[in-house]
């Protein structure tokens, strides 16, 4: 067991957010200044998680559940090889955590990420304030605590409306992830969680994953029974060379996958409309309706954009799944070509179990299309998440 005393400092930071709300607290993580898109997560565990996701590249993360820090940091808990969060800001932190896995604290593992944060804000009123506002910019700082600066900075910050970001956290050069007995599947990284290729994995597939921008000719020559596009950060619209090539992986016959922002990617192709939600989902506890069984599903999410419902003509595509919160479009199945997806996280990573059976889906949709014999991993897959 570690047990660890956390130690911040009582250095003074402050959250200001672009309409001139201001919450003061202490310094948490790296000392210094950072801005972004100041998002909520509801979920109660996972904030390791949710901090090396590269969906969230760019945006400041506030979590509501008021106690972050309690079991430190882990190695085995990466969904990317660094952080991804532009900073982040916690209720509670306490003063030791405790966890038989924890190699740190969550504080040293800020620092030796160079990750800026602040603690002891009140994040339940903030929350409600930027629900009811809807989404806006934020800088933390705990150097210059100016507080006119600061508001300055959080207006100048750019809007996430119209970034294109998912460039800046794909991978460098192809790489094989895995090889398996099962489908070959070729993965456009966007971005794309760890957990979504150990859930390939866990399959038994063979995953090839390519930077974003690759060429469709150079991932055919290497023969995949599926294609993938990955989750990612920043607002799919601007994309334009991205939803060209998945206009063109459409053409190939290929069964086609994509999850949030491949989701938001397959449906631009193919002539949806996305647009900006007033807050966004973020969390791991959304409803969300299978419309084919009439399950209810328990879901991760880690949106800012959706699908626009009017602009789905009845011969694009079929919506699959809706939030109960919300009516929001969560799943696709497309008319024109062997395609799903969905706007929300199936797998997980953190979250509940529930959506995992997209990914059987998804093998089934390869094995129907493709001559390939899938292994027994490939639809009866263990539960675990590593
Ligand atoms: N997790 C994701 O892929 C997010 C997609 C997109 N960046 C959005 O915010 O909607």
């Amino acid at each position: 067991m570690t047990h660890a005393s956390s130690s911040p400092t009582r250095d003074p930071a402050k959250l200001v957010l672009s309409d001139g709300t201001v919450a003061r607290g202490v310094a948490l993580g790296q000392r210094g200044l950072t801005g972004g898109e100041l998002c909520f997560n509801t979920s109660m565990t996972g904030y390791q998680e949710i901090m090396t996701d590269p969906s969230y590249y760019g945006q400041l993360m506030m979590m509501t559940q008021p106690h972050i820090g309690n079991y430190g940091a882990s190695a085995e808990d990466m969904e990317a090889d660094t952080p991804m969060v532009a900073g982040f800001i916690v209720r509670d932190y306490p003063r030791r955590h405790a966890n038989t896995q924890a190699d740190e604290t969550l504080e040293a593992f800020m620092r030796r990420h160079g990750l800026v944060g602040i603690a002891g804000v009140d994040t339940r009123a903030l929350v409600r304030h930027v629900r009811d506002k809807g989404v806006m910019n934020a800088v933390i700082s705990s150097e210059a605590l100016e507080e006119e600066t600061l508001l300055q900075k959080a207006r100048d910050w750019p809007s996430m409306a119209g970034r294109k970001l998912a460039s800046e956290v794909s991978t460098d050069g192809p790489y094989t992830f895995c090889e398996g007995p099962g489908p070959r599947i070729a993965v456009y990284d966007f971005g794309v969680k760890q957990n979504i290729l150990r859930s390939f994995r866990r399959r038994g597939c063979t995953v090839r994953v390519v930077p974003g921008d690759t060429d469709l000719s150079e991932v055919r020559a290497w023969d995949p029974d599926g294609l993938f596009f990955s989750n990612g950060p920043g607002d799919p619209r601007p994309m334009s060379d991205a939803i060209e090539t998945v206009g063109e992986a459409i053409d190939t016959g290929l069964p086609i996958f994509g999850i949030c922002l491949g989701h938001q990617l397959m449906s631009l192709a193919e002539g949806i409309g996305v647009y900006k939600m007033h807050v966004g989902h973020r969390g791991a506890n959304h409803p969300v309706k299978n419309l084919d069984t009439g399950q209810v599903e328990v879901t991760t999410q880690n949106h800012g954009f959706a699908v626009d419902p009017e602009s789905i003509a009845p011969e694009t595509a079929r919506v699959t799944h809706v939030n109960l919160n919300d009516d929001t479009i969560e799943g696709l199945e497309f008319k024109t070509f062997a395609g799903m997806s969905l706007q929300y996280h199936p797998e997980a990573s953190p979250g509940p179990h529930d959506s995992h059976y997209h990914f059987n889906r998804f093998m089934e949709l390869v094995a129907e299309e493709r001559d390939v014999t899938l292994p027994a991993a490939a639809t009866e897959p263990a539960v675990a998440t590593a």
